[in-house]
């Protein structure tokens, strides 16, 4: 199908992780990757480092299980049009989109992803959200992370999405980060990872840089914030499920501040900004345009 309509989309950042947010609610849109590509391009598009579809539970196959906890799925999409479980950072941006939209009201909002159901809760004023992120996965697998010469000792952390934590004594040994660091063994991610460059600013208190799969480097990444407290925490000897005690960090990422607290019983909970910051329709002859190379079906769909 065609949309002969203008599209409506709205833009929004969280921390500076930025997403093309599409209203989909009864899943009629069939979003391809190329087209997800082309929207997040920042010279030819909307530019995002991802993109955020808004879909019923009920309306999407991946989420209608989940239908009953969530009225509504995330369906992200990292900016080079690959399929990702699970954005921190956007599921915040999801739950502010909901609220503008008269989708959700202050209190308890659960979302829907491929990651599983997250709660979140938001609060009266626009203020910051918090999201229970689920617990953090540390298999122990012994990973490194190599950049140009230099190569370091990495944690593997799973937040619904994978991430390999590596510690160093500068953020600018990361380098342009134009280019995926290396990450050994490559079986340990057989669907790539995201890698998140860690020093100290002070106690229970740290600074990251982000290599995300599928977008580049970024401004945030909040899955990748709460793989770096649950990485830092176990190397400061703490660890909240066998203490029996909450710890919080507070993590600073290029575009603002993240607050991350791992619960005794091993839930992380991340509390951030979101905010909406644009409003308006895409042209529909541009986005046809986008299914008119020479692959492009008959029957185009976008
Ligand atoms: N920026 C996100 C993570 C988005 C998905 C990631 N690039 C992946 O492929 O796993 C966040 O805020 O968590």
């Amino acid at each position: 199908m065609v949309s002969a309509q203008p599209v409506p989309f709205l833009k929004g950042h969280g921390t500076e992780n930025d997403f093309v947010i599409l209203p989909d609610p009864d899943g009629t849109l069939e979003v391809s990757p190329e087209t997800v590509a082309r929207l997040c391009d920042r010279r030819a598009g909307i530019g995002g480092d991802g993109l955020l579809r808004v879909v019923r539970s009920a309306a999407h196959p991946e989420a209608r299980t989940m239908a009953g906890d969530a009225e509504w799925f995330m369906d992200y999409r990292n900016a080079d049009g690959s399929v990702a479980e699970m954005c921190g950072n956007g599921v915040r941006v999801f739950v502010r989109y909901l609220e503008r939209a008269g989708l959700a009201k202050a209190g308890e909002v659960a979302v829907a992803t491929r990651a599983g159901v997250r709660r979140t809760h938001l609060g009266e004023d626009g203020g910051e959200i918090t999201v229970a992120m689920g617990p953090a996965a540390l298999p122990g697998d012994e990973v490194r992370v190599r950049v140009g010469e230099r190569d370091w000792p990495a944690v593997h952390v799973g937040m619904g999405n994978p991430h390999a934590v590596v510690f160093v004594d500068d953020l600018a040994h990361a380098g342009s980060l134009l280019d995926a660091p290396q990450v050994e063994p490559a079986a340990v991610y057989p669907d790539g990872v995201n890698v998140e460059f860690v020093v100290d600013r002070g106690p229970r208190h740290v600074a990251l840089r982000v290599h995300e799969r599928g977008s580049g480097e970024t401004r945030s990444c909040g899955t990748g914030a709460c793989a770096v407290m649950a990485a830092a925490a176990r190397r400061d000897g703490a660890d909240p499920v066998a203490d029996g005690a909450s710890a919080t960090y507070t993590v600073d990422v290029p575009g603002g501040r993240l607050v991350i607290t791992e619960q005794a019983d091993g839930e992380i909970e991340m509390t951030g900004p979101a905010v909406i910051v644009a409003e308006g329709s895409i042209d529909p002859e541009w986005l046809h345009a986008q299914r008119m190379g020479p692959e492009a079906p008959q029957q185009a769909h976008w």
